[in-house]
């Protein structure tokens, strides 16, 4: 598999470049960056890297078996012809956008780099496309737009959500995060919608109504921007982002083989990303994350989940507000 990450250089980017040289050496990576000098350092290092994890006790891949992690520039993205690609490309932050709201504001700041990149990626065959930059939804569904490439290969990042929630959840019931299941759907920001309907704690349903959903809310909202404050803006929260980026790219390899591993992982239930709907839950000309099975073509289907009323009710404020953003942008079918 040969992905390319479109904002290579950046602090996620190449966060998520370094993760699969860990955990999935044998993907081959092209960091396409308009930075140059900066794509070529950061494969360089990370193919030293390299080196330690396939030299390491326990590891078994031969030098030729293992990916190679290159630079690139967005106009060779046509010539590479990826299997999957990766949109990470962003403005600078302004130096105190560490607050909630900071997601949205991106995107009056990200809307001409995604205009540029998808005439990069114009002459491309239809291509995943997994979009990291935030808003992701509004971003997902202008790439849609602009691309006109089957609604499949679009997808949006928001998977961060979903550690967040089982730390606050696993906290609640005493049970260790790494066992909580919780799909997040709605928007990537704000009106994120936690599915504590569908929650499972060591394999168990949890009863939603044991749980404080708001202030569960209130805890995955904050904590992002509690850590981009510790840290500063321009480290955002790359770990859980790099890693939960490099558990898709994993998910879409293993959904391309028949007797591959569960794309779902060892919990054994989809995720949610955001991808643009047509009519899933009520919901047309717009991305929000649903439940998502993933193969080589991207979305392989989405799941219709009977959701109670209070989740049906936050996803359609959800809506409301991408809708909102899409309609102040002029974006394909809110011109009239
Ligand atoms: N979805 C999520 O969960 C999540 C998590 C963390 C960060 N993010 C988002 O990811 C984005 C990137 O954050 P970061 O801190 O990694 O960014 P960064 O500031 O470190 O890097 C941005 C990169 O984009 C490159 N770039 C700009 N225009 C380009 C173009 N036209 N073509 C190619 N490259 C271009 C720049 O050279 C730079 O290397 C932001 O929008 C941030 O909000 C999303
Ligand atoms: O950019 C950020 O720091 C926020 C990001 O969307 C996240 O959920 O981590």
């Amino acid at each position: 598999m040969h992905v390319a990450i479109i904002g290579g250089a950046s602090t996620i980017g190449s966060t998520v470049a370094y993760t699969l040289a860990g955990l999935a050496p044998t993907v081959d990576v092209s960091l396409v960056d308009i930075n140059e000098g900066a794509a070529w350092a950061h494969g360089k290092d990370i193919s030293h890297a390299s080196y330690h994890f396939s030299n390491a006790p326990g590891a078994s891949l031969a030098g030729d078996d293992v990916g190679t992690v290159r630079a690139a520039t967005p106009d060779e993205l046509a010539e590479l012809a990826p299997d999957l690609l990766v949109f990470n490309a962003a403005a600078p932050q302004p130096e105190d956008a560490t607050g909630r709201g900071a997601r949205e504001a991106e995107l009056d700041r990200n809307l001409s780099i995604v205009a540029d990149v998808a005439e990069e990626l114009r002459p491309l065959d239809p291509t995943p496309l997994l979009v990291v930059t935030n808003p992701i939804d509004r971003l997902v569904y202008q790439f849609y737009s602009l691309l006109e490439w089957p609604r499949r290969c679009f997808l949006g990042y928001s998977l961060s959500e979903s550690a967040r929630v089982a730390d606050a959840v696993g906290s609640e019931l005493g049970v260790h995060p790494n066992e909580v299941y919780c799909p997040m759907m709605g928007e990537h920001g704000e009106n994120v919608v936690p599915i504590l309907s569908r929650a499972r704690a060591g394999g168990e349903p949890v009863a939603g109504d044991d749980l404080d959903r708001e202030a569960i809310r209130e805890y995955v909202l904050d904590i992002p921007f509690d850590i981009a404050k510790e840290r500063g803006v321009n480290e955002t929260s790359r770990w859980v982002t790099s890693a939960g980026v490099t558990r898709v790219i994993r998910s879409i390899a293993a959904g391309s083989e028949p007797d591959g591993e569960d794309p779902h992982g060892r919990l054994g239930e989809p995720f949610c990303l955001s991808t643009p709907l047509d009519g899933e839950y009520g919901f047309a000309d717009l991305a929000l994350s649903v439940p998502v099975d993933l193969d080589e073509g991207g979305v392989a289907a989405i799941h219709e989940w009977d959701l109670p009323d209070v989740e049906a009710d936050e996803l359609a404020t959800a809506a409301d507000a991408v809708r909102a953003d899409l309609a102040r942008i002029g974006a394909k079918g809110y011109d009239g």
